[in-house]
């Protein structure tokens, strides 16, 4: 039999990587090959648990997909953005504000930043059953090969991360993968991304910050390792530390959702995206994501059964755990909010802007 092929693309060709040295930031490195034994994730959940109670991020290597299997990803999300007309894209816009779902196109200048200026990205939203909407043209032949890389991202990051959790937390391991099905209700989804160029009168007016600080409101988000600078995070000594590309490597962080099910053990660390170093600035900046969130019935309280926790000690958002909103409430509140409401300053942190979303105080930095 003739070796099955894959649909033709153009070649997406990303910026050589930066000269210039960043103030990176210092994150663990978890070796996803060592996972397969008792002991390997024994270790494995100790490194996790060290990171995620402190910088919040980590890398991932060692995850089963090669340099090649990731380049091709990358030919294909670029596709919903140079492939597809602007006349075509309008159809596929997703009802963010209406629904809170997030499927489909956020275009260009959806999103208002700073100063009246509005962002310069565009996203293509798909969840891991891509056939829940229909797709543009040119993306229809590429259907199954997403499907193959949102079950890879699921099954070989997602729940292996999910179980380093849990043993973190000295829970049963398959406790918080309970909780994040293949086949159940929830927007775990493949994010394309792609950043343009700004004006130079944009760049002054928000101070070169292209998305303000933020936190993810999901349980995890994995972030695939691309080479233009121009992610930071917010240090626990209030300064922002660059985030290295390191090829093939998945960048991870948890989001609030985490941060509430782990009672403040897991930090949803804050994370902004500015202006590239001046050798990446006139390139484009193409992302590849799978943000996860739990099932869309979990209640997002403390999992105090944790022995860790209760040694530890944690912290409750909601007196009652039945107070704590579902998952699928959270994400739609925080979603359809995103970039649309009037922010108010903090009265006690002078760079923060805040809105309450569900009872809860959700900040933005600058
Ligand atoms: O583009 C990036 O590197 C991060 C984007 C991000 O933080 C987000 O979309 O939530
Ligand atoms: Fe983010």
């Amino acid at each position: 039999m003739p070796a099955p092929t894959v649909p033709q693309i153009l070649h997406y060709e990303p910026a050589p990587e930066t000269t210039q040295t960043l103030d990176y930031a210092d994150l663990a490195i978890i070796d996803l090959s060592k996972a397969d034994t008792v002991e390997g994730r024994a270790q494995l959940a100790v490194q996790v648990r060290d990171a995620m109670s402190n910088q919040g991020f980590f890398y991932i290597v060692g995850h089963g997909y090669s340099p090649e299997q990731m380049k091709r990803m990358f030919d294909i999300a670029d596709v919903p953005f140079s492939q597809v007309s602007d006349e075509e894209k309008q159809k596929y816009v997703a009802p963010t504000k209406q629904t809170g779902s997030y499927q489909g196109y956020k275009l260009r200048q959806y999103w208002h930043i700073d100063g009246g200026v509005r962002d310069q990205v565009e996203n293509y939203n798909i969840n891991r059953d891509v056939n829940k909407r229909t797709h543009p043209e040119a993306l229809r032949p590429l259907l199954p090969e997403i499907t193959q890389f949102a079950r890879h991202s699921h099954q070989n990051v997602l729940n292996p991360v999910l179980r380093l959790m849990a043993l973190g937390l000295e829970l049963p391991e398959d406790t918080l993968v309970n909780l994040h099905g293949w086949d159940t209700r929830s927007e775990t989804y493949v994010r394309f991304m792609k950043y343009y160029p700004r004006s130079a009168e944009d760049e002054e007016k928000t101070k070169n910050v292209w998305l303000k600080g933020h936190t993810d409101f999901g349980t995890v988000s994995i972030l695939y390792s691309q080479p233009v600078a121009a992610l930071q995070i917010l240090a626990r000594d209030g300064t922002w530390k660059w985030i290295k590309h390191i090829e093939n490597a998945i960048v991870v962080n948890a989001g609030d959702a985490m941060e509430f099910l782990s009672g403040g053990f897991y930090r949803a660390t804050i994370h902004r995206v500015v202006q590239p170093p001046p050798d990446q600035r006139q390139y484009t900046r193409l992302g590849i994501f799978y943000f996860c969130t739990a099932d869309d019935d979990v209640r997002l309280a403390p999992l105090a059964t944790s022995p860790l926790l209760q040694r530890v000690g944690f912290r409750r958002w909601f007196e009652k755990d039945e107070d704590a909103p579902l998952m699928v409430e959270w994400r739609k509140a925080r979603t359809s909010a995103y970039g649309q409401t009037t922010l108010a300053k903090s009265t006690e942190e002078d760079r923060v802007e805040e809105e309450v979303i569900n009872g809860v105080v959700v900040k933005h930095y600058n």
